[in-house]
């Protein structure tokens, strides 16, 4: 690890760009490699990211995974839309131009934390093809996971937890999603969750974070579960925590 941050310290570069509107710009690597911070972490670095109707579970199902995931001792972050919206994107509302730049700086942040080795959960509506493609396209392959909450229209209309679809077909929402603005099914997602079981049965959200975990763990994500890197046990205690 020493000899690591060693030769990571001797190795950095920096270049002038001009970048949008700033000329100049100097890019300055840093001195920890991501590597080293997912060896602490003992996990690797993503982005999952939720991506479904209103009301079709994307929060409570990324509240479920991310709290199974720290019972499992690893290191999260959840960003939220509604959460996002009141601060970071306070000053964004819900037309194409918005929700683009919405799911641009989600991204930028999202790519930010899995780049330092956090597993990274995002919910956000995201409706539009391109924006969710191009916030792959900042990405390592491998390091963006589209999660397709596919929820039929009329069972998240049904769920209606906050009225929205209620006020939205009552015309006192405009452009609310799936009801006079559109959503853009993802074409190639990493995961789909459905609404019901190959045997037809309804699934709980601890059934579909179920899903998405063994996903993780099949693909190495979730690192070794005995170590933390520092050759320390950690998922019996983080599971006595959470
Ligand atoms: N017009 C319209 N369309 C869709 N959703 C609306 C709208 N107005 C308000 N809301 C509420 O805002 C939440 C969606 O925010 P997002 O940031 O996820 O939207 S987007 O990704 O930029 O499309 C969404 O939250 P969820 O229900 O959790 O998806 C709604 O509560
Ligand atoms: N798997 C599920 N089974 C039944 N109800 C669910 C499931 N997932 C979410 N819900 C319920 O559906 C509603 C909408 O969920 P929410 O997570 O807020 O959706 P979104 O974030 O996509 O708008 C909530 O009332 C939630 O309790």
């Amino acid at each position: 690890m020493a000899q690591q941050l060693a030769s990571a310290a001797t190795d950095h570069t920096a270049h002038t760009y001009d970048v949008g509107k700033a000329t100049n710009i100097k890019f300055h690597d840093g001195m920890v490699p991501r590597e080293t911070k997912e060896q602490l972490l003992g996990q690797k670095g993503v982005v999952l990211w939720f991506t479904g109707l209103s009301g079709s579970g994307k929060s409570t199902v990324a509240c479920t995974l991310e709290h199974a995931l720290a019972a499992r001792g690893r290191m999260t972050v959840l960003l939220d839309g509604d959460n996002i919206r009141h601060g970071l994107n306070k000053n964004l509302g819900f037309s194409a131009q918005d929700r683009e730049e919405n799911i641009r700086r989600i991204g930028e942040v999202a790519k930010l934390f899995a780049e330092s080795g956090v597993i990274t959960l995002t919910s956000f509506i995201s409706p539009y093809r391109k924006d969710r493609d191009g916030v792959r396209a900042r990405l390592a392959p491998g390091d963006f996971l589209e999660c397709y909450m596919r929820i039929p229209i009329e069972l998240c209309e049904q769920r209606d937890p906050k009225g929205l679809y209620r006020a939205a077909r009552a015309g006192k929402i405009k452009n609310f999603t799936g009801i006079d603005d559109p959503y853009e099914e993802p074409t190639a997602p990493e995961l789909v969750v459905d609404a019901r079981d190959a045997a037809g049965n309804m699934q709980s959200a601890e059934d579909m974070a179920a899903q998405i975990m063994q996903y993780l763990e099949e693909r190495g994500y979730l690192g070794s579960s005995s170590s933390n890197g520092s050759g320390k046990q950690v998922s019996d205690r983080a599971a006595a925590t959470a």
